[in-house]
Parts: C-alpha cells; sequence; structure tokens
C-alpha cells in the first residue's frame, strides 16, 4: 500500500491507518467524489485539524493520499506540466476545507499549473460531516480571457458535474484551439522587464521597449509585456515565485509559448524558472543570438554565432537534458549549422575547442583577403553604431550601393565593404558593420571578435547615431563601451547624427554643433557633401595618407603578388564624385541581388 504523503507528523497511528486505508476506495469515473469517500475525508480532517486531499485518476481510483495544515494543502510533485500539451494532467484533487472557506488562491493556482482536471474542496461542518462543495475546472480560451470556472453544490449529494466527460470536452477544446494558433507558426512570448536598485524604471521601460524591437525582429509574436519592479533580484526566480506563478498562469490564459525575460538569467535561475513551468524560457542573449543565428550568411559569421551560442550554453548544461531538448528548435534553439544542440557537455566543450580553431583559421585567410582587397593601401573609413540607427543606410547612400537596409535590429551581420571615390581621384574603403546593442551579449563580441577585427584597420571610424531615438544618449555609451572592449578607445572617430529629416529644421544642425558632429539623413542625403569633407580633412589634412604613397604610408605591404590589378580610376568627367564602385573581383553593386553581400 502506497504511504500518506505530505505534514504526517504527529498524526496518531490510528489515524495514520485510516488515512492509509483511503487507497483501497475508489468512486465511478463521473462523480467529483462519492459521498462515503467524502464522509471519510471530512471525519479524519474534523479529528486532525488538518486539510485531507486525494487525487483521483480517471478510472476513480485513489492516487496519493495527502496531509495538509489546517489552512493549506502541498500537492506533491505530480511530474511535470505539460503546458504546450492540450491534455489534462488526467487527476482531480479533491480535499476538505475546515472553515468553510472557497477555493484558495493556491487551489487555483495548482489547478492552472498542474492542468488538474478539476479541484475540488468539501466543507467540514462541526459535526465532521461533509458540507458544501467547492469546485472548478479550467475553461478554454474565451473573450473575458477568465482561466477557470468556480462552481458551488449545497451538499455531495446535489454534484451533478461530470468530472470525466468534463475533462475530455475540455481537451478536445485544447486540441482545436491549438490547431489554430499552430497555422501562425510562430512562437508567442510574454515578455517579462525587471528594474530595481541597478535599473531604474525608466531604465528597465526603455529596455523592454526594445526587446519588443528584438522579438519582433526575431520573428516572435508578443502577446503581452510586463515589468516587474523589485528591489533585488531573487536568486531562483529573478522575479519571485508568486509574481512567476502570475505569468505562468497568464500565460497559459493567452496561450503563450514561451516566456522571454528582458535580463540575463543566471544558469540557476534559469533552471529553476524551468522546472517550474514547461513553456520555453528564454533571456535577452539567448533571443539576440538567435537574431543572430536566423540572420548569419557567411561561413565565418554562422560558425560565430555558433561558437557565442554554444558558450552561453555550456554552463547551463546540468546532467539531465530536458532543459536541452527544449532548445532543439525554433526560436532560442536555432543553430546556424546543422548541427543540434542536442549533445551533453563534453561534445559540447569539444565543438567548441574545433570552432575556436576554424575561426582562427579563417581569421588568417581573411586577413590575408583584407590585404590583397586593399592591395593600394586605400585607407579604410569602417561605420560602426547602435543597431538599426541607420549604418547600411548611410553606406549606400554614400555609394550608390543596395546593401540590405531595414527598420529590424542586427539587418547587418557580416561586414560589407564598398570603394568610395572622393574628388581629386581620392579613394577610400568603407566598411560597414553590425550593429551594437547594450548588454551585448559578451560571448557575443568575444564570438564576433574575427569580424570586428576589421575595425583595427580602420582609419577612421564613423560612428552613426539614430538623432530622432530619445534613447541615443544610452546607445552612443553603449556603443562607446563596446569599442573600448575590442581595444579601440584611441581610435579616431568621427559622430554622425543620422535621420534628421525626422527632427524640426536646424534642430540637427545645433546638435551637430553642440557635439562637434556632423548631421545627416541618409534616407534624404542630406548634410552628405558635407559629411565627406569632414572625412576627407580628418583622413588626408595631416599628410600621412596620400595618394601615390599610401603603401608604405599605410603598413608597408605591398599589393599581394596575385591581387589583380587594380582597375584605372575612371577620368573625372565620366564618374561625377563622389561615388563607388565595388571592391576589385565584385561585379557591380546593381547587378547582385538585394541580400546581405561581402567582399572577399
Ligand atoms: N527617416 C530616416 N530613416 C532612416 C535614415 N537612415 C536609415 N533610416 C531607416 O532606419 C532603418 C535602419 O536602417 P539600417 O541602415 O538598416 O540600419 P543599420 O544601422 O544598418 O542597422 P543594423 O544593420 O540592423 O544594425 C531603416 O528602416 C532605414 O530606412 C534617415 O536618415 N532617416
Ligand atoms: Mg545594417
Amino acid at each position: 500500500m502506497q504511504d500518506v504523503l505530505g505534514n504526517t507528523l504527529g498524526l496518531k497511528p490510528s489515524q495514520l491507518h485510516a488515512l492509509r486505508r483511503t487507497y483501497r476506495r475508489r468512486v465511478d469515473a463521473q462523480s467529483i467524489v462519492s459521498p462515503e469517500l467524502a464522509r471519510h475525508l471530512t471525519e479524519v480532517s474534523l479529528e486532525t485539524n488538518r486539510q485531507i486531499g486525494v487525487l483521483l485518476d480517471r478510472k476513480g481510483d485513489v492516487q496519493a493520499v495527502v496531509v495538509g495544515d489546517a489552512k493549506k494543502l502541498e500537492l506533491p510533485d505530480v511530474g511535470r506540466s505539460r503546458a504546450g500539451d492540450s491534455r489534462l494532467r488526467g487527476l482531480r484533487l479533491v480535499h476538505t476545507h475546515l472553515n468553510g472557506e472557497p477555493l484558495s488562491r493556491d487551489d487555483h493556482t495548482d489547478l492552472a499549473l498542474l492542468r488538474l482536471d478539476l479541484v475540488a474542496a468539501v466543507e467540514v461542518q462541526d459535526d465532521g460531516l461533509p458540507g458544501r462543495v467547492h469546485y472548478a475546472h479550467l475553461l478554454p480560451e474565451n473573450p473575458q480571457g477568465a482561466m477557470w470556472k468556480d462552481e458551488v453544490a449545497p451538499s455531495v449529494h446535489e454534484l451533478d458535474y461530470d468530472a470525466l466527460s468534463g475533462a475530455l470536452a475540455l481537451e478536445d477544446e485544447f486540441a482545436r484551439a491549438r490547431a489554430i494558433r499552430r497555422t501562425g507558426g510562430k512562437e508567442r512570448a510574454i515578455l517579462v522587464g525587471f528594474g530595481g536598485r541597478e535599473r531604474g524604471r525608466l531604465e528597465a521601460e526603455a529596455s523592454l521597449e526594445e526587446l519588443r524591437e528584438l522579438a519582433r525582429t526575431a520573428g516572435v509574436e508578443v502577446i503581452d509585456a510586463t515589468l516587474q519592479l523589485r528591489r533585488d533580484p531573487d536568486p531562483r526566480y529573478l522575479i519571485g515565485k508568486g509574481k512567476l506563478e502570475d505569468i505562468v498562469l497568464r500565460s497559459m490564459q493567452l496561450m503563450a509559448t514561451m516566456i522571454v525575460f528582458d535580463s540575463n538569467l543566471s544558469p540557476s535561475q534559469a533552471r529553476h524558472i524551468a522546472e517550474a513551468t514547461s513553456l520555453k524560457i528564454l533571456d535577452r542573449t539567448q533571443l539576440i543570438l538567435d537574431i543572430f543565428a536566423q540572420r548569419a550568411q557567411s561561413a565565418d559569421g554562422k560558425l560565430q554565432v555558433e561558437l557565442a551560442q554554444l558558450q552561453y550554453l555550456y554552463p547551463r548544461l546540468v546532467g539531465r537534458d530536458d532543459s536541452l531538448s527544449r532548445l532543439a528548435g525554433g526560436i532560442g534553439g536555432r543553430g546556424p549549422g546543422e548541427t543540434k544542440l542536442e549533445i551533453d557537455r563534453r561534445r559540447v566543450r569539444d565543438r567548441i575547442t574545433a570552432l575556436q580553431r576554424r575561426i582562427e583559421a579563417l581569421g588568417e585567410n581573411r586577413h590575408l583577403r583584407r590585404k590583397q582587397r586593399n592591395a593600394r593601401g586605400l585607407p579604410v573609413l569602417s561605420i560602426v553604431g547602435y543597431t538599426n540607427a541607420g549604418k547600411s543606410t548611410l553606406l549606400n547612400a554614400l555609394t550608390d550601393s543596395d546593401v540590405l537596409a531595414e527598420d529590424k535590429l542586427f539587418a547587418t551581420l557580416d561586414p560589407t565593404s564598398r570603394r568610395l571615390r572622393f574628388p581629386r581621384d581620392r579613394e577610400v574603403i568603407i566598411t560597414d558593420t553590425v550593429g551594437f546593442i547594450r548588454d551585448l551579449p559578451p560571448d557575443l563580441v568575444n564570438a564576433f571578435r574575427a569580424t570586428l577585427e576589421e575595425l583595427t584597420d580602420a582609419d577612421l571610424l564613423l560612428h552613426v547615431v539614430d538623432a530622432s531615438d530619445p534613447r541615443q544618449e544610452e546607445q552612443i555609451a553603449a556603443v562607446e563601451a563596446i569599442l573600448k572592449d575590442l581595444g579601440l578607445a584611441e581610435k579616431r572617430r568621427l559622430l554622425v547624427l543620422n535621420k534628421i529629416d525626422r527632427l524640426p529644421a536646424s534642430e540637427g544642425a545645433a546638435l551637430a554643433h553642440q557635439r562637434d558632429a556632423v548631421a545627416v539623413s541618409a534616407a534624404t542625403r542630406d548634410g552628405l557633401p558635407a559629411l565627406l569633407a569632414r572625412c576627407e580633412k580628418l583622413l588626408w589634412a595631416d599628410g600621412r595618407v596620400a595618394l601615390g604613397d599610401v603603401v608604405e604610408a599605410r603598413d608597408g605591404e605591398g599589393r599581394a603578388p596575385d591581387a589583380p590589378e587594380p582597375a584605372p580610376p575612371p577620368r573625372e568627367a565620366e564618374r561625377p564624385a563622389p561615388s563607388a564602385t565595388p571592391v576589385e573581383g565584385e561585379p557591380g553593386p546593381r547587378l547582385l541581388p538585394a541580400t546581405l553581400r561581402r567582399v572577399s
């Protein structure tokens, strides 16, 4: 015979014996509870002054007998909930309430989180007999957004709810609703922001807004967003257990398939939260990594993203593999290559080492290619800036190209280079790079170090800022911090305030003056001549880089022997300045499809 669970300490042997005998009882499959079982429970309950509960399966057999205290009953672990599944648990909870109280918050939470078929509370009367019965079952999605329905029966003899048919009908409804949702195919996410001592409300709100953009970029449908303010993060659940429960309940109501946290979760928080729900859990870093994985085009890019994902995942792998299997596909589980993430730690470690080697090797190639590409030792101008600032649009405007530019974060992953011709036959190579973002995951910075190496070759960095974004100050600071991280703090740079077409006239110029920047609109080309003049001055004013002796002046290296002969510069008349040609070996920009292209 199975054991009695829960708060059994201090029970008399006779009471324990009576409780054990409960396992022998059964009710018919349709009834919530039989009058006999109810009476047995209320009698023992009165005698022990504790709540007594049973979990009944769909055949009506007793699966567990649980003892609580006078006010509540804690259910044993009945296995992880299978939310996302349209089925219910196949168990109903029938327990006693000693003070005539209705179903409690805990009762409802258990009903929803454990996906029980039903929860019932039988009132214990003073004479030990069963009184009214309160019960609740889940509801299918409804316009009121109600999660469950509460009912009361005046006595156990007047219970006319068919528990079995009710549960089966509900499962049908859930399955239907899910099938409809699925046709959309998108993940449905609840976003959770977090603010506290370290990050105030305004900052947390702004960050949550940005997370929304990230989610949109990742192709996730955001169905709800909530901000939790709390002095200090909860070490286990970040936002605290109660709040997490609320969110999980809400996610069930809204049929969410994932919860995305705006803060990064520690490995232990990720584990605890994953244990509290079976929804997919993602944090900010994982979402960013996923976007990168979706967007990586080049061999380099794919390897770098995979490396970053594995490095992030590695400390989060703990013996059991179900946190892994939930990462097996879709948002957050997307590997850029064929590799599924369902591999154990050891293999992850081996893979990390192998990736690092390959990236290194590619890095050497890249270095060579760069040298060949720039055999003439042209000055290099690199565009950097916050994601979505308009870097690619600026490159396009300056060089008449059509590099992909769109209103999404991280449109650009792979560096793209073009030649940009100034008046007087002066030429530079201009490079577009991956956008930066605040709290850029360190693993990602590391992984992309190879790509960002290009920046170390730059003679001048154009730091592009979206001057119409209210968060531009933080964005500038975030970019500066990352540049410093990359050892580029000393690089010469020019601040370019973009999108001034969105500002009231003359405000752009005033801002630019204030910050010693150049105000432009890459969209309307406003301010571009001034920008070019400024660049020209910075690049050539000191005579360091002058056409003709650039090779020695730059790095003392001549053109690689197998590099193609650079085409003679076209005459001014043929090619109005400024204008661009793609770097040698590449067809003209207009001939290529409008996808990301790299110069190799
Ligand atoms: N109004 C206006 N919109 C602009 C301007 N420059 C760029 N945009 C828009 O801003 C959005 C982002 O532009 P991108 O050029 O893709 O930005 P990016 O900095 O390359 O972004 P990532 O590669 O994603 O980091 C696009 O929708 C552009 O059309 C501008 O001067 N004015
Ligand atoms: Mg871009």
